[in-house]
């Protein structure tokens, strides 16, 4: 952007070009690194934010928690005194994590297998839930599926397994436990994790954005509808934050994450720990006016995306000066 805004002057263009290349190198050392030097300002607080025992006597049930983000929100909530139960399809996954979350929180956490693409196993999912410790106060809906592909590349299986996991699923999940709450006249959290491109769309995940999309649209919805049920219902939707599930669909050579890391103005990726605080602080009580929200926590990826002039970033003082007077010297259009 820079070297275009004074493509009219092919000397100063170079001028600005190849400073903006010794600028970069010199924030960032070399062409290889994991975090820009700004990254300094913003260091990740891992440790649970919420005083201990804010979720005593609460029941949380985590899709996905056996692995990545929803391991870590599992991890957070037993350790603020939740009792938990994680759902998903691998059994021996879940049943590890349960055993390892309970043994250093001293919180039971029960793992259950589900398919969440399929409203029979979902039903008896719920079933056991409520023999093992009765109806949730927090769901949190953060199971999903994902690739990078060329959209002319997709199978209609492809999309299918996609949308199936990321929107049915949630959607199962969600009516099904919200007519038993209904039913049961008990009030309760739902947050669902999606996506920053949820909003913009993206190419090569658009089965992924058309889901998110209709997740947060579910979402919204019922905030509206049932809050009076006592049911709230709110979005997180995450920047990049490296787990095993999401960095080997994505981006499975490494390649993408130094552009990632660049435009990002917080200069590094988010961790595992941070999300886990902020979908506490969601689902606890200390929210409980929050409704309908939806929680951008991307290091500020978004907005560096979107705007026109973001790359302008690049141009030095000395760069502005020359820049400046070329502007200023403009007269009449
Ligand atoms: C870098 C990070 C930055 C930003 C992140 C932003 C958003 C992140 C969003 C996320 O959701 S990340 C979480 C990612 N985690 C997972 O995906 C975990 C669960 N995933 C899986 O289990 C599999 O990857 C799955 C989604 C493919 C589902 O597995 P399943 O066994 O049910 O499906 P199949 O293997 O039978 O495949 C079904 C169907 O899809 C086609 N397919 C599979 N992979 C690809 C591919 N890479 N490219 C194209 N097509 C693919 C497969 O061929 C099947 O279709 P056909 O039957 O052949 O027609
Ligand atoms: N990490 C990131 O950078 C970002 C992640 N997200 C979102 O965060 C959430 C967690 O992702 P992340 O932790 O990174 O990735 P993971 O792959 O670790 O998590 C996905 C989880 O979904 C479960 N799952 C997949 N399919 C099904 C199914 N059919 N039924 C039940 N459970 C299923 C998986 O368990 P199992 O295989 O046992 O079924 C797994 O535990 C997702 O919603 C993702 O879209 C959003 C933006 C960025």
């Amino acid at each position: 952007m820079a070297a275009r805004v004074v493509g009219r002057a092919g000397r100063l263009a170079l001028v600005v070009r190849s400073s903006a290349v010794r600028l970069q190198s010199r924030l960032h050392g070399s062409t290889g690194l994991r975090s820009g030097s700004q990254a300094n300002f913003f260091p990740p607080l891992e440790d649970a934010m919420l005083p201990s025992g804010s979720f005593n006597n609460r029941m949380a049930l985590i899709t996905g928690g056996g692995t990545g983000l929803g391991r870590a929100m599992t991890a957070t909530l037993s350790q603020l005194g939740a009792q938990c139960i994680i759902a998903s399809r691998k059994l021996d996954v879940l049943q590890r994590t349960a055993e390892e979350i309970s043994s250093q929180t001293g919180n039971k956490v029960h793992a259950v297998q589900c398919d969440v693409r399929d409203p029979q196993a979902v039903s008896q999912c719920v079933d056991q839930i409520e023999a093992l410790t009765g109806l949730p106060d927090v769901i949190i809906n953060n199971a999903a599926g994902n690739f990078v592909c060329p959209s002319e590349r997709l199978s209609p299986n492809a999309w299918k397994t996609i949308t199936d996991i990321v929107l049915n699923g949630t959607a199962f999940v969600t009516l099904e436990l919200g007519k038993r709450l209904i039913q049961n006249q008990k009030g309760a959290s739902f947050l669902a994790i999606t996506t920053i491109y949820a909003e913009s769309g993206s190419g090569f995940v658009v089965p992924s954005a058309s889901a998110k999309a209709g997740v947060e649209a579910l979402y919204k919805s019922l905030a509206a509808e049932w809050g009076r049920y006592g049911h709230r219902f709110n979005i997180i939707q995450p920047g990049p934050i490296r787990t095993k599930g999401a960095f080997s669909r994505l981006d499975p050579t490494g390649a993408f994450e130094k552009a990632m890391i660049d435009r990002i103005p917080t200069g590094r990726l988010g961790t595992p720990a941070e999300i886990a605080n902020l979908a506490a602080y969601v689902s606890s009580n200390y929210a409980s006016w929050m409704s309908g929200a939806v929680i951008r926590f991307d290091g500020g990826e978004y907005v560096s995306l979107a705007g026109e002039f973001n790359e302008l970033r690049s141009v030095t003082p000395d760069q502005w000066k020359l820049l400046e007077a070329m502007i200023r010297k403009t007269k009449g259009s």
